[in-house]
């Protein structure tokens, strides 16, 4: 089994293991290096799923999960195959998922895939080590199943979310007597590079251009870690896809000049209540948003609702090193044209751009308020704000009654 196939880049490899006696495989493209160099790095077990995905060369909410469930699949598989005796019951084998499982959730704190998936994984294995005639393999079979399951559903997902928001889109600007297509702007990278293709936002950006209802999308660099910049303007400019890089400092004065038909961002964790924790600078964006009457649209699959969350004043804010905020990594222009054509492409290098000794805070979310979300739009539709109750309260969205309605 390999990722899903599509024009899209490809974060995520994978193959399930051949033969008995052949391990499976996860390669994850280095992120750190984009957009100057594509290098795919081997996933062989957890240790390596926990650094890529601390590290930040695989990022993007519902990618972190499927890469830290995987890079355990291949890692039970290997040990499966190579050294059966570790495993010498289906407990073992329970066991050894719940050590691991509970690894990989130090990893990154914010984004609530990781932790959903790690949960619903560990239900499946209590389920089928219990199972009458259990053994080691048919229990770590279970899990590596589950977790294959993770890269085919994330695209449906993605593919669903994309078709639900541009419908809301489309039809909401019809009813604002707009044209026929419309000018967006996104936050961060939502796209293949955060998920396991096609994307969440950048789904719904890809779903109005292959349908023609798309004018022009516009991206936010998205400082420190330039998600903008260096991985959705990839995306885009990777098919041809019309768009323009702007400054985070400039989203306002975009949407005041330009006729913005929404605004697009991902999701790290919506909590019970709508409030979003996501990239740092989209509560900014929000307010910005609502100033200039423009729908703020959060596009999340359901995996990255966390109803055990009430709301987003109990999500965790990751804060990330002072270095990420100070130093800048890039490629080396050269001195001339002709130096150019006559060396090879020039090294990536780092820069140190601030004054030394400078303190520096480095948020990696923040937390956008339900009131301020126009809608949340999942891969089983659109969920909307319900009427505030009570004088003076603020109207929120509801997610468990909303997901409430799509219970198997
Ligand atoms: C498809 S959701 C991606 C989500 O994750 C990003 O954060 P990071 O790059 O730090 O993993 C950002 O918040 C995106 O909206």
């Amino acid at each position: 089994m390999t990722g899903p196939q599509s024009s899209t880049l490809q974060a995520i490899k994978y193959s399930r293991a051949g033969l008995s006696l052949s391990a499976g495989s996860l390669q994850v493209l280095d992120q750190l290096r984009l957009p100057f160099e594509t290098v795919y790095e081997n996933v062989a077990n957890c240790k390596d799923g926990h650094h890529v995905v601390r590290s930040m060369k695989v990022r993007g909410a519902p990618a972190i999960a499927i890469v830290a469930a995987l890079s355990l699949a291949v890692e039970l598989h290997f040990v499966l195959t190579s050294t059966p005796a570790v495993f010498p019951t289906a407990l073992s084998v329970q066991d050894f998922v719940d050590h691991k499982l509970n690894y990989l959730r130090t990893s990154r704190p914010t984004a609530v895939n990781l932790f959903e998936a790690a949960a619903r994984l560990e239900k499946v294995v209590v389920a089928a080590a219990s199972a009458m005639n259990a053994t080691s393999a048919s229990t770590a079979n279970a899990y590596i199943s589950a977790a294959e399951t993770m890269l085919e559903k994330d695209v449906e997902d993605n593919r669903s979310i994309g078709r639900h928001g541009a419908q809301a889109i489309i039809e909401a600007a019809a009813a604002a007597g707009a044209d026929n297509t419309v000018q967006v702007l996104t936050h961060c990278n939502t796209g293949s590079l955060a998920t396991a293709g096609w994307g969440t936002a950048l789904g719904i950006i890809r779903e109005l251009h292959v349908t023609g209802k798309l004018e022009h999308a516009y991206c936010t660099e998205t400082r420190p870690y330039n998600q903008g910049s260096r991985l959705t303007a990839y995306e885009l400019v990777h098919e041809q896809i019309p768009a323009t890089l702007i400054c985070d400092s400039m989203a306002s004065a975009l949407m005041n000049t330009r006729k913005i038909a929404a605004v697009i961002v991902g999701a790290d964790r919506v909590a019970a209540n709508g409030d979003t924790a996501n990239k740092i600078g989209t509560y900014q964006l929000a307010i910005a948003a609502r100033y200039h009457g423009v729908p703020f649209i959060v596009a999340a699959p359901s995996t990255s609702i966390d109803l055990n969350t009430a709301t987003g004043a109990d999500i965790v804010i990751e804060e990330r090193a002072a270095v990420e905020v100070v130093r800048v990594s890039g490629r080396k222009v050269p001195a001339s044209d002709e130096a150019a054509e006559a060396t090879s492409a020039p090294a990536t290098e780092t820069v140190h751009v601030a004054a030394p000794g400078i303190n520096v805070w480095n948020p990696a979310f923040d937390v956008t308020p339900s009131h301020l979300i126009t809608c949340v739009v999942t891969e089983h539709g659109v969920a909307l704000p319900s009427t505030s109750s009570g004088a003076g309260s603020q109207p929120s969205i509801d997610m468990k009654a909303f997901l409430a309605k799509f219970a198997q």
